[in-house]
């Protein structure tokens, strides 16, 4: 197999997905991977997105972790790195963004890196170093009341200087627009005043392809997986729609969703008043022993054979607290989540061949209940969220086409829309 160009390694699933998409787009051939492979990479792409779970473990796993993916994208002839992590920078100050950041400039013996988040196709600028999420600053955006990642202070440098040894400077908008010459000198008078990683500003996709050429020979990149948009070009790629083929898909059609958020929410409303069949499943009666999983299947088996059913356990989020509150917030998530994997593990037993998986920690127990190695990144349904074809060792689940959506993603038709991207 040929050496890869670009190494990627993503702090989550959706989000790994995410970044493949928007590499994808930009012409790159890519794979994602469950995890770092033990072997060699058995594909001819050009970049390799190695997907962790590794936002919210504590600094010095992430850091082994992502050290481990580092040498394997190193083994496969990776030119240059890039950790993805979220939109909304979701990390507190206790939070591994920054450890893994120098653990990975420390591995490359670079003295040099940016950091980003910003994603303006979904609406996430960064403005003197401060993160908009839509029309307000992040700490306004619902982030502070996060349960695992309260985002109080939307001031980037602040928030990375918090968990940096190195100091964090700044580049702003002004510098970006003038393009790559003023970035690569504003580069070298930050190097020069001893700064080792700089946020960069972003408020359109034209300042990051403007952003791309000055960081054309970094060993590392950090970011949301917005910049991605301007990378392949350095490596002579151009967009083309062979890079998002996938092979033809058929069987079955369904939806599972763990997510509560609001996009989420909104996009269980409309899939229900389309009229289509949805399922809803009640943490409380998991807790108290029914096995829900199989009263969902026997619900969809024959329902499914007329067109896409969804089961979700989907609430807002008065009803997901009082739920936390009985059963507390990790057992509650984790019951959860293994019953969606189990339900998701079923339908694909029973005929299911294009499955959409809404929510992050979700999607992490569904890929792995399914015994999901690899993932092909095909076409765009929404902005960061791809088609995907899956490899894995379960007989069953090899050939899926499956989507990983972010909870804060897609449009309210997505759970609709995403199908008839595939006839
Ligand atoms: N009704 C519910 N009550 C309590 N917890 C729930 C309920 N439904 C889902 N959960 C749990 O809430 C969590 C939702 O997280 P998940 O990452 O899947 O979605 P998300 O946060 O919307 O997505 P993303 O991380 O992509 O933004 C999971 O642990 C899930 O099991
Ligand atoms: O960057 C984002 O917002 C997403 O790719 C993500 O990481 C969601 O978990």
């Amino acid at each position: 197999m040929g050496k890869i160009l670009l190494g990627c390694i993503a702090d989550d699933f959706t989000g790994a997905t995410d970044l493949a998409n928007n590499l994808v787009r930009a012409g790159m051939r890519v794979v994602q991977t469950i995890g770092t492979p033990s072997g060699a990479l058995d594909a001819e792409v050009d970049a390799v997105v190695v997907a962790l779970k590794s936002r919210t473990i504590a600094p010095s796993e992430a850091v082994a972790q992502s050290l481990q993916a580092l040498a394997w994208l190193q083994a496969q002839g990776a030119q240059q790195i890039y950790f993805k992590y979220c939109s909304t920078f979701d990390s507190t100050p206790q939070g591994n963004i920054g450890p893994v950041t120098e653990a990975l400039m420390d591995a490359l013996k670079t003295d040099f890196t940016i950091a980003t988040p910003a994603f303006p196709d979904n609406q996430r600028t960064v403005f003197k170093g401060y993160l908009f999420a839509g029309d307000v600053l992040l700490n306004e955006s619902g982030m502070q009341n996060h349960p695992l990642t309260p985002m109080t202070d939307a001031n980037l440098v602040r928030v990375l200087q918090a968990q940096c040894k190195r100091k964090v400077g700044l580049i702003d908008y002004r510098v970006v627009a003038r393009g790559e010459a003023a970035i690569r000198a504003r580069i070298e008078q930050l190097k020069a005043e001893g700064i080792g990683a700089a946020v960069v500003d972003a408020l359109s996709n034209d300042d990051l392809l403007r952003l791309g050429p000055a960081l054309k020979g970094m060993p590392l990149v950090t970011a949301g997986s917005g910049v991605a948009i301007g990378l392949p070009q350095n490596f002579g790629i151009t967009p083309s729609t062979q890079a998002s083929e996938l092979p033809p898909a058929g069987g079955l059609q369904a939806v599972v969703s763990g997510s509560c958020s609001l996009a989420t929410n909104r996009q269980v409303l409309a899939f229900i008043r389309a009229g289509r069949p949805a399922l809803g499943i009640d943490p409380l009666r998991i807790a108290a022993g029914v096995d829900v999983a199989a009263e969902a299947l026997a619900w969809a088996v024959p329902l499914i054979r007329k067109g896409p059913v969804l089961v979700y356990s989907t609430a807002d989020s008065n009803a997901v607290k009082s739920v936390q509150g009985r059963l507390g917030v990790e057992a509650a998530g984790a019951m959860v989540e293994r019953t969606i994997a189990a339900i998701a593990r079923g339908l694909v037993e029973r005929g299911v061949r294009q499955l959409v998986v809404a929510g992050g920690e979700t999607s992490g127990a569904c890929v792995q209940a399914l015994n999901i190695t690899q993932l092909q990144i095909g076409p765009q349904i929404d902005p960061g969220v791809p088609w995907c074809h899956a490899l894995s060792d379960a007989a069953d689940a090899k050939g899926v086409h499956l989507t990983l959506k972010s909870g804060n993603f897609g449009s309210d038709d997505f759970f609709s829309k995403a199908f008839t991207m595939l006839r």
